[in-house]
């Protein structure tokens, strides 16, 4: 008897398993493999990357897939958009389809990233390759509806997630099991204080697992997470770690962690380590003239797709604002981690899909995002290291494609900058900025900053940013915050002034006027970052023409002296305060005027109206006192440097309010006032005195009491005979309708009588100028002709009288007329 269909599929299908079982177990016969499909891959795998076009093999994918599917660990390095995404997601596939993995065997592959848009970005690939298999895969990330994911979180085959949210969904989500657990993938990423809780982890608790890349994002609060979500997963897992970068970390990763791993490096035949088709270059600009350049450079490439890396979220905000006001031709986009989830993802997907713009970013889009035809990726800011460097362009030039890259470097920063590219064999060259070509922007921000004081808030939060970023900056031979022109610096943001930060309180004053930290570990949590904002030019004009003397100043000299001395011994000459020196000077307290002191406080004022209503532009989150550093959930650029909650002072204050403590401050805040509301609405101080003088103006107590009460009784026997009038009003109303309805009941159009309300009754059309009274009727349909009105109302006038039935009998003889009636 021929076998039946069904059975000749799953022997075809066990055939084939086994053949790939035993293909799979040499992977060094494929290490010329050049296409996916010489490799031992089902044919569910071929068909998804067939379909999603991919047939050739990358470098990293011909070596690392046989490796994975043979069932080694694997450490991988390959440069940025080598393809390494693939390289852990086929064998995942191909991993849970050898394992006869279905729905009812739960949790089979776990890949685990720092960043929501990196997940989405990876479950859009896995997506398209895995179409042809059985198995369910899921996205959980933050930001989505929890109680939807965990109605199906459970039936997932494949999850790819991010960790806050993957922990969530162990603790809240009953019956959530990753005890089967084969696969684990996850983006680790070293060359940071994470990748040595990493390697604890690795090292010391985890078996085999599968890993992407490892690099920096994770932040501190991480390590508790992984170490809870570790505990929960299964211990049969293997291991797939790939970095972008090969750094000792990741090989330390690999002696101390995994069991017997292959290390497979992809050294392309360049000697470099960036991308070949990338051509890099570098420019030395003076801070001041940085926004210039970027500009007038927006101008010359309206047609490009660029990335443009900025240091802080706040810099962002500002250059994308104060960007698009002045229109230069191009659409502009900005990316950081302060926006909400949605909107970041929104603008990722735009971003791809447009053919020219400029991205505004942090360093939340420099790693693993896979930005397609990226022409140009520009560092405004400095990057932190080398890695961070290969991390951003990486984010042009990907796969096949040619792209560029173009890094700003103070002259500061130039020498030691370029030594630390060097030694990471990162080829840049010089290139000069044609002057003729230069435009300058100044005097257009300096007018948007005039104009709008939102700019203007955002261009001095920009500026404390920057400086901060800088001034926290782990590597201080490149960065060198006391040799910025911070005065040159505001100017060119167009602000009017420059805003005053002060690294440390009054208490660290002492220690600190020797010499500036190496660094900031040193620094210890009574350290303070100040903010203030002062319009100084405008005030040094006021003060020209007034001279009166004023005691506030006096006495925030004397308070502020500390701080100015620190100030002068942390801020190199071009740095230091000109109006500061020049009282210093003189000794001599610049006198200020009433009207100065009303002139700031009104701006302040006017900077604080405008901070609580500084738009939610396309989804930003503004929240008070928050840092500059990305999402929580994602990095902690500098986890020792991290700066106490609070410690930016961001609305502006006047000095004798940051010379006081925060409990004087609090004392002086306004007392609340309990007000009650009368009857219309107004408000009224719940005790209303009048004085006594006035009082008796009136007349003598008893008079005003007796003119009191009778005034009172009028009022109420008013009030009285509306109320019964009203009452009287609305029984005659509620007559009018019963009766109009019991007329309605016998058969009789209400509409034929005139009720006690009669012009109620009817509506009065105008015709011909003179008033025509019509009564209300439902308007006729078109097949409706009178004759069906007449028999309508004949037949509603067939009413039958019925007397209430007393006795059997009657209710006998009236049951047979209602039977004769019918
Ligand atoms: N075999 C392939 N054939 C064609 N295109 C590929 C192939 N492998 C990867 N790509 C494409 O190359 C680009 C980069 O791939 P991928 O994002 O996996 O790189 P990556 O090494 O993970 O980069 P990064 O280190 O920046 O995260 C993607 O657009 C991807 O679609």
């Amino acid at each position: 008897m021929p076998p039946k269909p069904r059975k000749n599929k799953r022997q075809a299908e066990s055939d084939e398993l086994s053949a790939l079982e035993q293909r799979s177990k040499d992977p060094d016969a494929f290490a010329t493999a050049t296409l996916f499909s010489e490799l031992p891959l089902s044919i569910r795998t071929q068909e998804g990357l067939k379909r999603a076009n991919f047939i050739e093999l990358t470098d990293i994918q011909r070596k690392a897939i046989p490796l994975a599917l043979a069932g080694r660990d694997i450490l991988g390095a390959a440069k940025t958009g080598s393809g390494k995404t693939l390289a852990f997601l086929v064998p995942i596939l191909e991993l849970l389809y050898r394992a006869k993995w279905s729905q009812f065997d739960g949790l089979g592959a776990l890949v685990i990233s720092p960043t929501r848009e990196l997940a989405v970005q990876i479950f859009e690939v896995l997506k398209k390759i895995g179409r042809q298999h059985l198995l369910s895969a899921g996205l959980i990330i933050g930001g989505k509806d929890l109680i939807i994911e965990q109605e199906r979180v459970n039936r997932m085959n494949i999850l790819v997630c991010t960790p806050g949210r993957l922990l969530q969904h162990m603790d809240q989500t009953v019956g959530f099991d990753c005890g089967n657990l084969q696969l684990l993938g996850m983006y680790i990423w070293p060359n940071c204080r994470m990748c040595i809780d990493m390697r604890e982890y690795f090292g010391l608790k985890m078996k085999p697992a599968l890993l992407d890349e490892a690099d920096r994002i994770l932040d501190m609060g991480f390590e508790k997470t992984l170490n809870a979500i570790i505990d929960n997963l299964s211990k049969q897992r293997q291991t797939l770690l790939f970095s972008a970068t090969q750094t000792k970390s990741v090989r330390d990763l690999a002696r101390l962690s995994l069991k017997n791993p292959e290390y497979v490096a992809v050294h392309e035949k360049s000697e470099f380590s960036t991308p070949q088709k990338l051509a890099q270059h570098y420019l030395v600009c003076d801070l001041p003239q940085k926004l210039d350049v970027l500009f007038s450079f927006i101008k010359t490439h309206l047609t490009c797709k660029a990335i443009v890396f900025l240091s802080a979220c706040k810099q962002v905000r500002f250059v994308f604002e104060a960007f698009c006001r002045l229109h230069p031709g191009v659409p502009l986009l900005h990316l950081h981690g302060k926006q909400k989830q949605t909107k970041r993802v929104e603008i990722f997907a735009k971003f791809v899909s447009m053919k020219s713009a400029f991205l505004f970013a942090t360093d939340i889009a420099a790693r693993g995002l896979d930005f397609p035809a990226v022409d140009w990726v520009l560092q405004l800011d400095c990057p932190e290291d080398a890695d961070t460097y290969i991390h951003r362009v990486g984010r042009t030039a990907r796969f096949d494609a040619a792209g560029q890259a173009l890094l700003f470097l103070l002259p500061s920063e130039e020498e030691k900058m370029l030594e630390l590219l060097k030694t990471k064999k990162i080829p840049v060259e010089k290139i000069k900025v044609r002057q003729s070509k230069q435009q300058n922007v100044q005097k257009q921000l300096q007018s948007l900053c005039f104009q709008d004081p939102e700019i203007k808030y955002l261009g001095q939060k920009a500026f404390i940013s920057y400086m901060r970023s800088v001034y926290l900056q782990k590597d201080k031979s490149v960065f060198k915050v006391h040799e910025l022109p911070t005065e040159e610096y505001a100017t060119a943001l167009g602000l009017p002034g420059t805003p005053k930060i002060k690294f440390i309180t009054k208490s660290h004053a002492k220690n600190a006027t020797r010499q500036v930290p190496k660094e900031v570990e040193e620094l210890d949590s009574s350290e303070e970052v100040e903010s203030e904002v002062e319009e100084r030019r405008l005030m040094r004009k006021k003060n020209e023409i007034n001279t009166e003397s004023s005691t506030d100043d006096s006495e925030s000299e004397g308070k502020g002296k500390g701080k100015r001395q620190l100030k002068k011994n942390y801020a190199s000459k071009p740095h230091e305060d000109d109006d500061v020196e020049e009282e210093k000077k003189s000794k001599v307290v610049k006198p200020k005027t009433k009207v100065d002191r009303m002139f700031n406080r009104k701006n302040q004022d006017i900077l604080s109206v405008h901070y609580g209503r500084l738009i939610d532009r396309e989804g930003d989150k503004i929240v008070a006192n928050e840092d500059d550093d990305e999402d929580n959930f994602i990095t902690l650029k500098r986890v020792n440097h991290e700066l106490e909650d609070g410690e930016e002072a961001m609305l502006p204050m006047s000095k004798r309010q940051l010379n006081k403590t925060k409990k004087e401050r609090i004392k002086d805040l306004p007392k609340g006032e309990r007000i009650v509301f009368d009857d219309e609405g107004r408000p009224h101080q719940i005790y209303e005195m009048q004085d006594e003088k006035d009082f008796l103006k009136a007349g003598d107590t008893k008079t005003q009491i007796r003119r009191f009460l009778q005034e009172s009784s009028e009022a109420m026997t008013t009030a009285d005979a509306t109320d019964k009038e009203v009452a009287k009003e609305k029984r005659r109303q509620k007559k009018a309708e019963r009766k109009a309805k019991a007329r309605e009941m016998e058969g009789v159009d209400p509409s034929e009588t005139y009720s006690e309300n009669e012009e109620n009754a009817a509506t009065i059309q105008f015709s011909d100028g003179e008033p025509e009274e019509k009564p209300i009727s439902k308007t006729k349909r078109w097949f409706q002709n009178d004759e069906e009105d007449e028999a309508k109302t004949r037949k509603k006038k067939r009413v039958l009288e019925i007397e209430q039935p007393q006795t059997l009998e009657d209710q006998e003889a009236l049951a047979l007329r209602l039977l004769g009636s019918l």
